[in-house]
């Protein structure tokens, strides 16, 4: 056990230079600054980016680490000749970056008003603030404690003050909004605007702010969702453009219409992410792809990912992808529930009762869904697992290949797929009426 109480488990290479990458970007040095809070705050950022690249170990567990690899460090620098230090296997993988985040060193540090053995005795210590034996401790200069905000409004773990607004109060803003809210995200932070109240409720239940206008929503928020129709979405666009700063990220959902349709009716510079979700976020079950836009930086992409990350699985691709993703998930969804309906309804035959039919089926496309995604298996693996040869399964499939569901369903993603790049292409037109 280390002294986290933590079983031990060899940390490998790979993992530590990401580990170490993740605290050199995060600028850690700079930023620990012994106040306990802030600094558990930034391994809890260091862990879940860890635990998205594959690697779980707990916060302890990287406090740990990060203690063993100053001490090599410190060790090294005290006595530069000596053989290299043993608790780190291959130290000399390591040493350059350890270099790198100790040498941007806290203003007090650097200011000379502390010494190495007392940065090294405290400055990760879980002790109190109090306890921290900085003469005059004293906030970061701007630029770090901007780049420390950043990080925790990027962190889901973290109390966002990110601002949300969503322009169009349909299904799937509705779905967007509830997954977002099972975050750390506060309705408070969170208004919505349409022309009608007819939606508007079910918003305010969840104790969003509502509104019928479209610049109220823009200049009260810093992530803003466009989610109208896609026809509709060049008349919002021009709507709003003249009230997007560079403190906004807008975000289009609608189906089809490309960044450059947005980017050509918004603000020169305006940050723009086109996102397909689909309506499973309710329910954090949702599939996410989005593509950034010419000015969004990667951070905007991680701060939107972060942001939505409760509402299922989150990936970023190239907006070509973004089209074909809306034929398999955003109307795929539809395609499962015609299935399962069509499931439902072929027992209703056979004479089972219908609601009891209908939650079968919907268990059945629940739990086959989870065991696709958990298993890591091919679909067609699991499959064969249900088939016993000469079984029911088996004849049951017969059936629906002879029924050409397989080509069916393929061609539906196609329809889909052409469909969404038809709207792209009819609002690309729209926007330049
Ligand atoms: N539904 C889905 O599963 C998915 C939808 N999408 C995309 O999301 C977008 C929205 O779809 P969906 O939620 O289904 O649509 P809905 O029809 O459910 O909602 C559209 C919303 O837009 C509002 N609206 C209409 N005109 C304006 C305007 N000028 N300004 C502000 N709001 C306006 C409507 O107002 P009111 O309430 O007054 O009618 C309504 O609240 C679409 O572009 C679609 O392509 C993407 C993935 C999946
Ligand atoms: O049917 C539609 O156009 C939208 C986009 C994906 C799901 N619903």
């Amino acid at each position: 056990m280390d002294d986290s109480g933590i079983k031990k488990q060899n940390w490998d290479v790979k993992e530590t230079e990401l580990f170490l990458e993740i605290l050199k970007e995060l600028d850690m040095k700079k930023c620990l600054d012994g106040r306990k809070v802030r600094n558990n705050k930034l391994f809890k950022v260091a862990h879940r980016r860890m635990t998205a690249a594959g690697y779980h170990r707990s916060v302890d567990q990287l406090k740990f680490r990060w203690k063993l690899l100053k001490s090599a460090y410190y060790k090294c620098k005290r006595e530069p000749d000596s053989p290299a230090p043993t608790k780190i296997q291959g130290w000399w993988r390591y040493e350059k970056t350890m270099i790198a985040i100790m040498e941007s060193r806290h203003p007090l540090v650097g200011a000379g008003v502390n010494s190495d053995r007392n940065d090294e005795a405290t400055e990760d210590s879980d002790g109190d603030a109090s306890m921290l034996h900085w003469p005059q401790p004293q906030p970061c200069p701007d630029n770090t404690t901007q780049n420390l905000d950043l990080i925790i409004k990027m962190d889901p773990e973290m109390d966002s003050q990110l601002k949300i607004g969503f322009i169009g109060a349909g299904n799937m803003a509705f779905g967007i909004a509830k997954g977002i809210l099972s975050g750390n995200v506060l309705p408070v932070n969170v208004k919505v605007s349409a022309p009608s109240s007819r939606n508007l409720g079910r918003f305010q239940e969840l104790g969003i702010a509502v509104t019928h206008s479209n610049i109220e929503v823009v200049c009260g928020s810093d992530v803003v969702f466009v989610a109208v129709k896609p026809h509709l979405v060049p008349l919002v666009l021009n709507e709003i453009s003249q009230h997007i700063t560079d403190r906004h990220i807008i975000v289009s959902v609608a189906a089809g219409v490309t960044l450059a349709t947005v980017e050509e009716l918004l603000p020169e510079n305006t940050v723009a992410i086109r996102l397909m979700p689909n309506l499973p976020c309710m329910v954090q079950e949702g599939a996410l792809l989005f593509a950034r836009g010419t000015h969004a930086k990667q951070e905007d992409g991680a701060l939107l990912r972060s942001l939505l990350h409760r509402c299922g699985l989150v990936e970023e691709g190239p907006e070509a992808w973004i089209d074909i993703h809306t034929g398999l998930s955003g109307s795929g969804v539809a395609f499962v529930y015609l299935f399962a309906e069509a499931l439902a309804e072929g027992a209703v035959k056979m004479g089972m009762p219908s609601a009891l039919a209908h939650s079968i089926a919907s268990q059945t496309v629940l739990g086959a869904g989870r065991l696709l995604r958990d298993s890591g298996k091919h679909p067609a693996q699991l499959r064969s697992e249900v088939c016993t040869p000469g079984g029911t399964t088996i004849y049951g499939l017969h059936t629906l290949e002879q029924g050409g569901v397989r080509a069916a369903t393929m061609s539906a993603v196609e329809s889909a797929t052409e469909r969404a790049r038809e709207l792209g292409r009819k609002s690309a037109a729209g926007g330049r009426k």
